[in-house]
């Protein structure tokens, strides 16, 4: 499982390893530097280590060494050759003493960039604390406009591990190989043109080490797979729950039969839609395994309130009073665990009582667009720490948050979940509706609401990734008709 952390995070691990487990900073740097090592294609050679005088440094001095007992040609630049940190300082040494080639002479550093294949970014790490001056601007200027291959060990230099923020500039890296965790800022949206692609290594330390210090994580196959429930050979449907999708307007029935799709495909035993009388014989045959209801028959919703085993509320309901109304009504009438997305998060806003009501029975699933409106704070102010915007809401109302978008994150106020399954190839309508369908019908299979988000977003993701191999836009469609294939591979 891969942790995430800020440099707080990998400050804590670090000192932890250290001081209480006793291991030299020096060991950890050469963990480090030989499995950082041990990612580069072995195809690769002709380096160029740039390395800065913390302890990025002295791991960029540790993998010269590393790649040298390889027979790969390498070189090193050194930014600064004085007061360097104590490891760094061990490192230079013996990449002196083992006669590789350094050089210090900025006026020399374009060339050196230019005459070698590959360039290995070991400037700042997490200790980077201020905005880049002379003569590290123009150092990392050079390391992106000459460098035809960067590598950059633990954060791309000049990148905030914490917030993601640029110190001014920063290095493009092709590849960012980081240490331990991965790092909190590489979520933020604005960090993402610097860090190509993405490999999390250990420096030895075991799992329970780093589960001390860090309760957020990223998701992988593995983790989804481990929450399953398989499903017993004398199962029947009443084992699986009955989903009640409430959703669609006339503008927008799609929504409802999208969501209402998506549930019975999930694997839903029963899923019944309830629309509005007008949207009724447009929706009542949308699909022969979708059963349908009147929201103006009161009685037949109290019913239906009363006995289903989860509620989807809000795709394409319309943000209006009639909406809200609608919402009081169910919250004051069932107990059943809520996914609200879409027009229900668009009332709850204008209404923000009634979220007290949504105490620790419900998911809301909003987008960026729909979090501003209900939490109140801009999309600037929640795009700067989407973490721990979404865990301070979670934890205000009691309820799980899953806030939508690339990285998409579930907490319960106190662990994160990150999702990484996706692309942009699903950018289009329908998508959110396919979530909250997906969701709704695992709470139904006695999933908790915390599983049941993050299997949805995990699951809704993985299948259009994989769609997207082959086809360059996916529709909701796409991924409803293809649920029950991804959804039997994800049992390993
Ligand atoms: N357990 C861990 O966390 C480990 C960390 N390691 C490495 O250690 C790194 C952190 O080392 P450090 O804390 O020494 O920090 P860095 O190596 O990131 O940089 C700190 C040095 O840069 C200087 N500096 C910071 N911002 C500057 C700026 N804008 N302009 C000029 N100088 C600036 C500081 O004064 C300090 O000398 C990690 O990123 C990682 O690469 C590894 O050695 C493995 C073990
Ligand atoms: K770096």
């Amino acid at each position: 499982m891969i942790y995430i952390g800020d440099n707080k995070t990998t400050g804590e691990i670090d000192s932890y390893s250290i001081n209480t487990l006793n291991i030299p900073g020096i060991v950890l740097m050469e963990n480090a530097a030989r499995n950082f090592t041990g990612t580069i294609d072995t195809n690769l050679d002709n380096f160029l280590i740039v390395c800065g005088k913390g302890n990025n440094g002295g791991d960029g001095y540790a993998v010269a060494r590393q790649l040298v007992s390889l027979n790969k040609r390498v070189s090193v630049f050194s930014c600064e050759t004085s007061d360097m940190s104590r490891d760094c300082q061990i490192n230079y040494d013996i990449c002196r003493n083992l006669g590789i080639p350094m050089e210090n002479d900025i006026s020399a550093l374009e060339e050196l960039i230019i005459s070698h294949d590959v360039v290995i970014d070991a400037v700042f790490g997490t200790g980077l604390d201020k905005p880049l001056a002379a003569p590290y601007d123009k150092i990392i200027n050079n390391i992106n406009q000459y460098g035809k291959y960067i590598i950059s060990v633990d954060i791309p230099s000049g990148i905030n591990g914490s917030t993601g923020e640029t110190a001014g500039i920063a290095v493009k890296a092709d590849r960012t190989v980081s240490f331990v965790t991965y790092k909190q800022g590489f979520l933020n949206y604005s960090a993402a043109e610097f860090l190509g692609k993405i490999k999390v290594v250990n420096i030895g330390l075991p799992e329970h080490v780093i589960k001390k210090f860090s309760n957020t994580v990223l998701m992988d196959k593995k983790y989804i797979s481990s929450l399953l429930i398989p499903r017993l050979k004398y199962s029947h449907k009443g084992n699986f729950g009955h989903t009640l999708i409430i959703a669609g307007s006339p503008e927008f029935t799609g929504a409802a039969v999208i969501s209402a799709n998506a549930a019975v495909k999930t694997g839903s035993g029963l899923v019944t839609l309830a629309v509005f009388h007008e949207c009724l014989n447009m929706l009542s045959s949308c699909s022969p395994e979708v059963m349908t209801a009147d929201l103006s028959d009161k009685n037949r919703l109290l019913d239906l309130l009363k006995k289903v085993n989860s509620i989807a509320f809000g795709p394409g309901l319309g943000n209006n009073p009639r909406t809200l109304e609608l919402l009081k009504f169910v919250l004051e009438n069932s107990d059943a665990p809520m996914v609200i997305d879409a027009d229900g998060i668009n009332v709850l806003a204008e209404e923000p009582a009634l979220l007290e009501k949504l105490k620790n029975r419900c998911i809301l699933t909003p987008h960026l667009g729909e979090f501003s409106r209900i939490s109140g704070l801009s999309i600037e102010e929640i795009s700067k720490d989407r973490i721990k915007a979404a865990k301070d809401f979670s934890k205000k109302y009691s309820v799980i948050l899953l806030l939508k978008g690339y990285n998409t994150i579930i907490t319960n106020e106190c662990d994160v979940y990150v999702n990484t399954t996706g692309n942009s190839s699903m950018a289009n309508g329908g998508m959110g509706d396919t979530l909250t369908g997906i969701t709704a019908s695992l709470i139904s299979q006695k999933y908790t609401i915390f599983a049941s988000g993050k299997i949805g977003s995990f699951l809704h993701g993985y299948i259009g990734e994989k769609l997207s191999k082959r086809s360059f836009a996916i529709t909701a469609e796409d991924i409803i008709r293809n649920i029950p294939f991804y959804q039997k591979k994800l049992f390993l």
